[in-house]
């Protein structure tokens, strides 16, 4: 596996004559986690699906270790980026075994099976998202947050340099949760998850970008990028910043009785420029 750069060049998505992502610049260097959050329905899972090809942006292009995503064919693009997806399909009645093993699909050719070090593959990843004791289960009856497990799973099989995520931790219980992020710390893994925990956020990301609106208003450290001023600003939210006493990573309190929105105008008027919030892309 090698870890790959990932560059999002001026990205843009409309439907319905509404911009949904607006000229989006993103680079994750290679082996760097970068973490993208934002309001609900602000682009994230958009910008997302234009780098695993789900979708086509109307405009921009994505680059891979330098190379136009769009001119790859399916299978080289599926070996460059794994996802683990809000539409990451479990409909079909495969055993847990069975949906793991599909992500070895972009590395077979025609009804060859898998080797010895693809089931010992296949076998280590079950074991890393603590699935093997559900190996012979139908993935429909499975929970969901085993099923997110599992699918998680398929995607470290697929063995691709670059892993992108959209709110991997839906349905995980706080163990599975950190055990989840604590993986995408991998030295071979470059990295974009969505996340709506800021904390986690934090905890897990190199750097952090911000979407509101479908632009990107503030991208750096998460140290630099999660103050009190951008919270209140873009979730219209009061929270209170403090280092975590081990790490340093910036924690964000909260305080319940504040979560109304803010006016347009108080969200415009916090918003600043990139640059007063971080670095610009
Ligand atoms: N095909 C489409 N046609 C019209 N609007 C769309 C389409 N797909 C998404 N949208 C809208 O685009 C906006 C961005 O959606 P997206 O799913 O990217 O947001 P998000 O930041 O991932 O949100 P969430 O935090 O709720 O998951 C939303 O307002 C959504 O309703």
């Amino acid at each position: 596996m090698t870890r790959v750069t990932l560059g999002l060049e001026e990205i843009s998505v409309e439907a319905g004559g509404r911009a949904l992502v607006r000229a989006l610049s993103l680079t994750v260097g290679a082996g760097e986690v970068v973490g993208l959050v934002g309001p609900n329905g602000s682009g994230k899972s958009t910008a997302l699906r234009c780098v695993y090809r789900a979708l086509r942006p109307t405009g921009g292009t994505v680059w891979l270790d330098g190379r136009d995503l769009a001119g790859m064919s399916p299978r080289e693009s599926a070996r460059g980026v794994a996802a683990l997806s809000q539409e990451s399909g479990t409909e079909l009645d495969f055993t847990v075994e069975e949906l793991v093993a599909l992500g070895r699909t972009p590395h077979l050719w025609g009804n060859q099976s898998l080797n010895e070090r693809e089931r010992a593959l296949c076998a280590e990843a079950m074991r890393r998202l603590d699935v093997s004791h559900l190996a012979d289960r139908g993935v429909l009856t499975l929970s969901g947050g085993e099923r997110q497990r599992v699918l998680a799973a398929r995607a470290l099989v697929q063995e691709a340099g670059l892993l992108v995520l959209d709110e991997p931790t839906n349905h995980l219980d706080i163990r599975h949760q950190v055990a989840l992020l604590g993986l995408l710390r991998d030295p071979g893994l470059t990295v974009l998850v969505v996340l709506h925990d800021l904390n986690l956020a934090a905890a897990v990301c190199d750097r952090i970008a911000v979407l509101e609106a479908g632009a990107l208003v503030a991208v750096g450290t998460p140290r630099e990028v999660l103050t009190e001023e951008l919270v209140a600003g873009v979730f219209g939210v009061e929270a209170t910043v403090v280092p975590h006493p081990l790490t340093g990573d910036p924690q964000l309190l909260y305080t319940l009785n504040s979560s109304a929105a803010p006016a347009e105008s108080t969200v415009e008027a916090a918003r600043g420029t990139p640059e007063s919030r971080g670095s610009r892309p």
